[in-house]
């Protein structure tokens, strides 16, 4: 069965004193729904602080980033068996601040990628292409690669897709559901070329700028399976009005 998320993104943002504070406010507002989830990725200094305050309710934890390897000489980094230790559920892969800030490659996401299955954490892989590449028609190009490489070697679909395109995120230029309808569509079919029938259960999340009155008509949208949200889900009342937006479009 395939599933709705509201995923939040909180990139470099909140202390432990903050998140919890965060978590008080979700409490009460989220209740058990198997069709859609909640989820939640705090930076890694307040994920173990989230995951124990929300452990008795509907909501998900997930983690910005890891490294692919077990443990080992790597300074600054946090491995999968960290993750799955505090509760971690989802992991974001390939975040385009990981692509273009911190240069991470295809090669390089790919193997996060399967580490992440392969310890029973589910990646969020995340892909989009920038602005240059939207002008020069090679949008399409980009995703394929990107899904290509990612997912090299995958055989399961325990994934998710996020699509963000670049120059989307952080701007207040959101795709216009037009735009990010021909992606997905272009997405939902490249999955279904390398699952077959098994890739319909595969969610698509959108993201890039995402605010309250543009979310109805993203996620009304067909192969658009919910949001990854950043600085809109940093406000606790206003990320629950983004999934009780996400709920009434797919409830329909
Ligand atoms: O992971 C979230 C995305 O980078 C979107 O960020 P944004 O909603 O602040 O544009």
């Amino acid at each position: 069965m395939k599933k709705y998320f509201l995923f939040g993104n909180w990139k470099m943002h909140k202390t432990i004193k903050e998140t919890l504070e965060y978590a008080d406010c979700l409490k009460g507002y989220v209740e058990y729904n198997e069709k859609f989830e909640i989820g939640v990725f705090p930076p890694f200094t307040a994920l173990e602080s989230f995951a124990k305050t929300v452990r008795s309710m509907p909501i998900t934890v997930g983690a910005q980033n890891m490294h692919y390897e077990e443990k080992g000489a790597f300074t600054g980094e946090i491995s999968p068996l960290m993750l799955k230790e505090i509760g971690v559920k989802y992991v974001l892969i390939g975040h385009s601040e990981r692509r273009h800030i911190f240069k991470e490659d295809n090669g390089l996401i790919n193997k996060k990628v399967l580490s992440a299955i392969n310890h029973e954490l589910v990646p969020v892989l995340c892909i989009g292409e920038t602005l240059e590449e939207r002008k020069s028609n090679k949008t399409e190009s980009v995703i394929k690669e990107q899904i290509e490489q990612g997912l090299n070697g995958v055989n399961s679909n325990n994934f998710i897709i996020a699509y963000e395109p670049v120059w989307a995120i952080g701007t207040g230029v959101n795709a216009t559901p037009e735009q990010a309808r021909e992606v997905h569509k272009f997405i939902r079919e490249l999955l279904f070329h390398k699952f077959g029938e098994s890739s319909n259960d595969i969610s698509i999340l959108y993201g890039g700028s995402i605010k309250v009155d543009n979310f109805g008509s993203l996620a009304e949208v067909e192969n658009i399976d919910g949001g990854l949200v950043g600085g809109a889900s940093l406000d606790c009342s206003t990320f629950i009005e983004l999934y009780e937006i996400l709920k009434s479009k797919k409830l329909k």
